[in-house]
């Protein structure tokens, strides 16, 4: 209730009174076991305080974020997964409720099909912010709209066997997991948009740790990464946003950082192993200064190519243990080499976080006070950009980083394969006992040359026994579609209605596919029943009355 509409007490009480109710309830809402794992950095108090004097009310996304965590957590026990795919429109969702338990919004394929400016392209994430939580509202709206049609016909029967005969029952409200790519901008555009999906109707996002400005698909070269904290602030805003809006949102983090090659900023000590290096002292200029001394002098883009590789192949890049173990190796007065390289090794590694400060220290203990030249300003590429060698490792130190603030990690990789999944599931479970994984199954990945048929059978499963909780393929509502679509025209522009009636509509009949009656399938019953209702119970314009042609389909369907 506005707090000006309360008279009885004076300003600073009802503030006080509305304040410490709403403080009470979140700290009872965040001490479910449903927060056991997550880490907050602010206070209840923190939250309340964002929230405005209306009572908070629960988001359709929140109970449906409720569903899938049960989803989830069932998979998780049994060590099986929820596995889907890319949808794009209705007609995909409401044949994906047969069969799969949550479903898919990728940010590639509403680039190519569905950004809010109506222009297609690449996954650059360079589509308006309301692209992907528009496609949410789409896709929810029409699962709500098939449940309630459904609800009507089967909840208006009057004896079980009525019921029995309409068949098996769909559970259209199926959890949607939505792309939130790298966020569209700053903190504040995080936020924007997670509002934005809870709104719509999300039941979980995806947020990675590429910069907003450079994002690229993440099966395609040149991806930069932000550093690590940089991440951790945009989950906790995630969640943050989540808390004021009083939702259970599920929150995934994905890593880009396997096949990163570049990072935003060299602040974060955690990324230090992984910032390549120029260690020849000899370099007279910089990458970046070296490049634009040729454009200025006019060189092309080949010639700009080769400056640029000849530059690298003088400048030694490195990572600074890679510099060490060179710098072991050519020092005649050390005689154990692999000993003192395995005593740096011990203490400097992928997952020990050490700054490059502290490992330089080490370096020149162990070499007797001689310094090594590494210098990660010289390669910086022409955007500003820092050099990056991610890998597997990398994204198992972000992914620990990560894990306290989402429910849900992946590491985006190069290739399904199955040893780094066990690589990275180890790595983060050894930190995290039991968190849950994602893994994105995706059409980016050549299949035939990754395994054996009867591999690609078993992968879903053999991941899941895994922790790979959440598996998809990211694309594939596209590629059905376009499959589809191919055939079709080919044989239509052959056959002519024979093609028609043969390969869709006579397939749609044998496999019982409720569109075959689209009319009812849109709904048009139900809108009917609504018409009727409102002028008390007949209407001479109803849609579905004498003479709809769907009556055509009556004998010979079951449906
Ligand atoms: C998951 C993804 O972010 C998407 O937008 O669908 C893409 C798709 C893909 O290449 O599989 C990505 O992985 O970056
Ligand atoms: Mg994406």
């Amino acid at each position: 209730m506005p707090v000006s509409l309360n008279n009885e007490k004076n300003e600073f009480e009802q503030l006080q009174t509305l304040l410490q109710d709403d403080i009470k309830s979140i700290e009872q809402w965040w001490a479910q076991p449903r927060w056991s794992k997550t880490k907050r950095n602010y206070s209840a108090r923190d939250i309340a305080l964002r929230r405005g004097t209306f009572e908070p009310v629960t988001y359709p996304s929140s109970l449906m974020a409720d569903k899938l965590y049960k989803v989830l957590e069932a998979h998780a026990d049994k060590g099986t997964a929820s596995r889907t795919f890319g949808a794009m429109d209705p007609v995909q969702i409401s044949q994906m409720a047969k069969y799969l338990d949550t479903i898919y919004i990728s940010g590639w394929q509403c680039s190519s099909t569905a950004s809010t400016s109506n222009e297609p392209g690449p996954d650059l994430a360079d589509y308006p912010m309301d692209t992907v939580p528009n496609k949410v509202e789409h896709l929810f709206k029409a699962q709500q709209f098939h449940d309630r049609k459904q609800f009507e016909e089967r909840a208006a029967a009057t004896s079980e066997a009525e019921l029995a005969a309409m068949g098996q029952g769909i559970d259209y409200l199926t959890p949607i997991v939505a792309d939130a790519d790298a966020g569209h901008g700053g903190l504040t555009a995080v936020y924007k948009l997670t509002k934005m999906f809870i709104e719509r109707g999300a039941a979980g996002i995806h947020m990675e740790d590429q910069t907003s400005t450079n994002k690229k698909c993440g099966h395609m070269a040149g991806r930069c990464v932000i550093p690590v904290q940089e991440h951790v602030n945009r989950l906790v805003t995630v969640r943050m946003c989540a808390d004021v809006m009083n939702s259970n949102l599920i929150i995934v983090a994905r890593s880009d950082s396997e096949a990163a090659t570049l990072i935003s900023s060299t602040i974060d000590t955690r990324d230090h192993y992984f910032i390549v290096g120029a260690t020849n002292p000899d370099l007279e200029f910089s990458l970046a200064e070296t490049l634009e001394a040729a454009i200025q002098g006019g060189a092309s883009g080949a010639q700009l190519a080769r400056i640029e590789k000849e530059w690298s192949e003088q400048a030694g890049l490195k990572l600074f243990h890679e510099a060490f173990a060179d710098a072991v190796n050519a020092d005649a007065s050390i005689a154990d080499k692999a000993g003192v390289i395995a005593k740096f090794n011990a203490q400097v590694g992928p997952l020990t976080e050490t700054s490059n400060r502290d490992a330089r220290k080490l370096a020149k203990s162990l070499l007797g006070g001689k310094d090594i030249f590494f210098d990660w300003e010289l390669p910086r590429v022409r955007e500003g950009l820092y050099r990056y060698r991610g890998g597997t490792q990398c994204a198992v130190m972000r992914a620990r980083a990560f894990a306290p603030y989402a429910d849900l990690v992946w590491m985006e990789s190069n290739y399904p394969d199955y040893q780094q999944a066990v690589e990275f599931a180890e790595g983060v479970r050894a930190q995290y006992p039991g968190k849950w994984l994602a893994y994105n199954l995706s059409p980016s990945f050549n299949w035939q040359k990754a395994m054996s048929v009867d591999e690609q059978h078993t992968f879903i499963e053999r991941l899941g026994a895994l922790g790979y909780v959440w598996q998809f393929i990211t694309l594939a509502g596209l590629h059905t579609t376009a499959l589809a679509i191919n055939a079709f025209s080919r044989d239509f522009a052959q056959d002519g209605m024979k093609a028609y009636a043969q390969t869709i509509q006579q397939r749609e009949m044998d496999e019982g596919v409720d569109v075959l009656k689209h009319q009812k399938w849109s709904g048009a019953e139900y809108i009917d029943g609504i018409l009727k209702l409102a002028q008390g119970g007949v209407s001479a314009t109803a849609a579905m009355g004498e003479g709809v042609t769907e009556d055509q389909f009556r004998d010979k369907s079951k449906l």
